[in-house]
């Protein structure tokens, strides 16, 4: 579903430069929901950003369902990126316009014809239980409820991929439980493929079959709880491997 092959980002400071994200690849399958997770400045948000070229990688590959897209026109990217949602922790919805328009805009730069976006607007909001919230604007909502918003708006055009950056670091524990019970819902219930980062274990713990670990804008460790088998760590990944998994290979999710 998704591969990201040997891709390095850095930025240029007043100091010199920061290699933010240096030669990771990793490979994501149709359906999972793949965790990465590290302490903040591992580099974890920028390699996100990389996926739908957010931050556009110096090198490396991004192939997103069998299309490449670091080898695209601008013109195809904006197309393939209408198949990526995207949710942050901050929420990022505009604030001057309602609920409901907030779901719409993607639709609209979609160039979905108005009947239509009205019905999609409105399945969306009832997935994430808002429907009663349409006509009011984001500051009158909660976090958990601007979150769904934000769902919502991702979930509008049909994605197959969501990419979630620190989707619960701005919640508390209840409304963060609830949040991660509507991203399994959506991929349990559409079969999207989500990619989280985060730097909280109890997110992973919850929610992930697939765990990488960043440190240093490198991939130090990766593991998965599906099949029971482990590949063994390249770097010891020390504490997050154990309190993920428990002792090594006994947990289950
Ligand atoms: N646009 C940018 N310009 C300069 N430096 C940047 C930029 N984006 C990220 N960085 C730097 O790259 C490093 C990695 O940032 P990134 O946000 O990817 O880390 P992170 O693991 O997601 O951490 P956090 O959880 O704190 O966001 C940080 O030191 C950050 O300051």
């Amino acid at each position: 579903m998704l591969e990201l092959s040997r891709v390095s980002k850095s930025f240029k400071l007043k100091a010199g430069i920061y290699q933010a994200v240096d030669d990771v690849s990793i490979e994501v399958k149709a359906g999972a929901i793949y965790g990465i997770i590290g302490a903040s400045g591992a580099g974890k948000s920028t390699l996100l950003r990389m996926i739908n070229l957010l931050e556009v990688p110096d090198s490396g590959t991004v192939t997103v369902d069998g299309h490449i897209l670091t080898e695209m026109s601008d013109k195809r990217l904006r197309k393939e990126r209408q198949k990526i949602g995207m949710i942050f922790q901050q929420f990022n919805l505009v604030y001057n316009v309602t609920v409901s328009r907030n779901v719409a805009i993607p639709l609209e730069l979609a160039g979905l014809p108005k009947r239509e976006r009205i019905n999609r607007v409105q399945e969306c909001l009832d997935f994430v239980g808002l429907t009663d919230k349409a006509e009011q604007y984001p500051a009158q909502l909660s976090g958990g409820q601007r979150q769904r918003v934000a769902i919502a708006r991702a979930l509008a055009n049909n994605p197959k991929l969501l990419l979630c950056d620190e989707p619960t670091s701005s919640l508390d524990p209840v409304t963060t439980a609830d949040i991660l019970n509507v991203l399994r819902h959506i991929n349990e219930s559409f079969g999207v493929t989500v990619v989280i980062v985060t730097h909280e274990m109890d997110v992973v713990k919850t929610l992930c079959s697939h765990i990488s670990v960043m440190e240093s804008g490198k991939i130090i460790d990766s593991f998965s709880r599906e099949d029971g088998g482990f590949q063994p760590a390249a770097v010891s990944s020390g504490s997050y491997r154990d309190q993920i998994l428990g002792k090594a290979g006994e947990a289950h999710v």
